[in-house]
């Protein structure tokens, strides 16, 4: 009884968020994973947030929590970074992304490692080249979609960003290479899609290791993010070896290419439910193109930058479809804010969605609508808008993610026309999956 009283009631120096810890070692974790069929706050947290208000506490997977549904609140949280909170998500994934080695990092190795991320990926340090790739990968993939009588978009979107992805970071390009590298890929690849079952130190990570060792001890260079890594590996006093260079290659792929294919997924299921939005981007797109004189559908950097609508488009999928439904933090310290106590241990969920979807900030937010961004400039991060996150730990390739958006949407809507088949309904739980896909049927235009 007493056990049980501890679990309902935590210690603490001061007063806790209102909340119930759920069951004894259940929690409420059950009633977090439930899936739903709509993009509206998941009903878990709605819940909660009519009973308690928009800080309120819980328990998930034995781990004590907060959740911060409220902009201020959630603002403060990413401040706090390397303060008293720490970036920290499960303890399976914290050892999949190689927890103590780098993720975790603050200081000196965070910056290093962020400052890395930003000049190799930011379209800013390296525009025209970044573009040319996006631009080649997107060409290349449409052209073959289109040959065929439907594509299921979320699994071509993948390989297409994956492909562009692994370019980027370790230049592998599957056509390119030898027949055993293919093959060492194709392991890679299954270790890295049974990733909830695998444990660092397997398949993919003994795989990435030898790719670092061999480019370690190559001469040759590829102009890739392995590159950069390899040659901070050099210096006299290193931040990295080989074993957390494997985990930081991991950690990049992991954070672009599952993340970049689902908002495209999701940004052509809205355009195709919505043709007035198609009209209206085919428009913007085509008007570039007019202006040229040279008639190749290529644009400069400059160009996609002052398009517009399309970048309201984009801030609009990703403020509806939540792809990062959760960001986590740990307290390291006791932390006192408005007027409540989270003592240090406890995790802290800010919850996007609740941000986003909030009716005071959002009229109709629900709905569709990218041109409730009118008069606005492009997004990433404000304290009603945290689609890549928040604080120093904002999402590094958020340029890079849009860029890559922008790309795929102007060959899209200027080379080529879509139906949809069938498809696009969502399951959230709490990331998103399409349960039947989404299938289309690319037809070049006339
Ligand atoms: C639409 C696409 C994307 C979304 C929605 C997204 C979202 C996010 C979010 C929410 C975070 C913050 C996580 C946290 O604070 O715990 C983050 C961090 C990060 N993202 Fe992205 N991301 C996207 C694309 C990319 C791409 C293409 C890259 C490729 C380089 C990337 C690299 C990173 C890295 C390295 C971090 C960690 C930054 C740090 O800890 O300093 N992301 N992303």
């Amino acid at each position: 009884t007493n056990w049980i009283y501890k679990w309902s009631n935590p210690i603490c120096n001061g007063k806790l968020p209102p909340g119930s810890m759920g069951l004894p070692v259940l929690g409420e974790t059950i009633q977090f994973f439930k899936s739903q069929t709509s993009f509206d706050i998941p009903p878990f947290i709605k819940d909660r947030m009519k009973r308690y208000g928009p800080v309120f506490k819980t328990n998930l997977v034995c781990h004590p929590v907060v959740v911060s549904t409220d902009p201020e609140f959630s603002h403060f949280i990413f401040q706090e970074e390397g303060k008293s909170v720490v970036f920290w998500y499960m303890d399976s994934f914290m050892k999949l992304i190689g927890q103590d080695k780098l993720t975790t990092s603050t200081g000196a190795m965070h910056k290093s490692l962020r400052n890395m991320v930003m000049d190799h990926y930011s379209p800013n340090k390296q525009k025209e080249k970044i573009l040319f790739e996006i631009e080649d990968v997107a060409r290349r993939n449409l052209a073959i979609w289109s040959k065929q009588d439907s594509v299921e978009v979320k699994e071509v979107v993948t390989t297409m960003s994956f492909g562009l992805s692994s370019m980027k970071t370790m230049s592998y390009d599957p056509s390119m290479h030898a027949e055993n590298l293919k093959d060492r890929f194709t392991t890679f690849l299954k270790g890295l899609i049974s990733f909830p079952l695998d444990i660092p130190g397997t398949v993919f990570n003994k795989c990435l290791k030898v790719m670092v060792n061999e480019r370690f001890y190559s001469t040759k260079k590829h102009g890739d993010f392995l590159d950069v890594l390899v040659e901070e590996m050099k210096k006299e006093e290193p931040l990295y070896n080989v074993e957390s260079a494997a985990y930081f290659l991991f950690a990049i792929l992991f954070a672009s290419f599952e993340t970049v294919s689902l908002a495209l997924t999701l940004a052509i299921n809205f355009i195709s439910e919505h043709p007035s939005v198609l009209k209206e981007l085919t428009d913007e797109h085509e008007a570039i193109l007019k202006n040229r004189e040279n008639v190749d559908s290529s644009l400069t950097w400059n160009e996609y930058k002052s398009m517009t609508f399309t970048s309201h488009v984009i801030d609009e999928t990703l403020r509806l479809a939540n792809i990062a439904p959760f960001v986590l933090r740990r307290a390291i310290k006791e932390i006192h804010v408005d007027g409540y106590t989270i003592p240090a241990g406890w995790t802290i969920m800010v919850c996007p969605p609740a941000l986003h979807l909030n009716p005071e900030k959002y009229e109709d937010a629900l709905t569709f609508n990218p041109w409730r961004w009118k008069g606005q400039g492009s997004n990433t991060a404000s304290k009603s808008f945290m689609a890549f996150g928040g604080g120093m730990r904002q999402c590094a390739g958020a340029e890079f993610a849009k860029l890559q958006l922008s790309v795929v949407l102007h060959f899209l809507v200027t080379k080529y026309r879509w139906t949809k088949i069938k498809g696009g309904e969502i399951v959230r739980n709490p990331g998103i999956v399409f349960p039947n896909g989404l299938h289309i049927k690319v037809t070049e235009n006339s």
